[in-house]
């Protein structure tokens, strides 16, 4: 883990689910996919996708029809004339509907735990760190997939997009998490794969590791303003013991 400026004692870890622990982009294609076909509409690109993940599957699910009404302007009507999505917003209910209704049917099967993530939870925990999980999705999309990926075991809260009344990049869910683990955010370290991740854990005043392999919009993560990048979850809790050896806990 390359670290500017993680400092802090560490007393918890909040992390982020999608593109940190689970590469689910699988997932979120095949169930746009099979909402696109119920409505009648073409489907998205796999690299549009990743750019719309992590703000929410309401979000995501605004972003898809949007790109259609532009795919609609672009070919100059044709689609448009026979494409509702023209209208975004008039489609939204019905894809939301039909999205909750395929992705619970296949969350998980095409997605897949990143390396490192099993054991570098493990050694958090081995840290004597309380582990929550804070993602955007749904909670009734996130905790199943925690379970079908056998990561549910590690956490003592998990928290969805759903669960607050803003999500990320708001620093609520962040402060919600804290006040949960009862550490103070300056303490708590968000460990997530997106700019997303570090506005909400900035405005906390949570320190803030970013992996380098998620997806952080399109963007290169390493131009995100955090306190840390690491490839790997094992790297993150190498990090935090040879911080904690570097500099051991005054008591009292
Ligand atoms: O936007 C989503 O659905 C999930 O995003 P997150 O797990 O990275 O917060
Ligand atoms: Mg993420």
């Amino acid at each position: 883990m390359t670290v500017r400026k993680l400092t802090q004692v560490i007393d918890a870890c909040i992390i982020d689910l999608d593109g940190t622990q689970v590469d689910t982009l699988g997932d979120f294609e095949v169930a746009l996919g099979r909402m696109l076909a119920e409505l009648q509409l073409p489907p998205v690109a796999r690299d549009f996708i990743e750019r719309a993940v992590g703000k929410g599957s309401e979000h995501l699910i605004r972003s898809v029809l949007a790109e259609q009404m532009r795919l609609a302007d672009l070919s100059g009507g044709a689609i448009g004339a026979s494409c509702p999505a023209t209208q975004p917003e008039a489609r939204y209910e019905q894809a939301w509907r039909s999205y909750q209704q395929h992705y619970l049917a296949i969350n998980g099967q095409f997605s897949s735990v990143y390396p490192g993530v099993v054991a570098g939870l493990q050694a958090l925990r081995e840290l004597g760190l309380p582990l929550v999980c804070l993602t955007n999705k749904p909670l009734s999309f996130a905790k199943p997939l925690l379970a079908a990926k056998g990561l549910d075991g590690f956490f003592v809260h998990v928290f969805g997009g759903d669960s607050f009344a803003r999500k990320k990049p708001d620093p609520l869910p962040l402060l919600e998490a804290c006040k949960a683990l009862g550490t103070a955010p300056a303490h708590t370290l968000m460990v997530g794969d997106s700019q997303n991740d570090a506005q909400a854990a900035r405005a906390a005043g949570c320190p803030v590791v970013l992996m380098t392999y998620g997806y952080n919009h399109g963007e290169p993560v390493r131009g995100v303003d955090a306190d840390g990048f690491a490839d790997t979850m094992t790297a993150v809790a190498a990090g935090l013991t040879a911080q904690r050896q570097n500099q051991p806990r005054k008591e009292g």
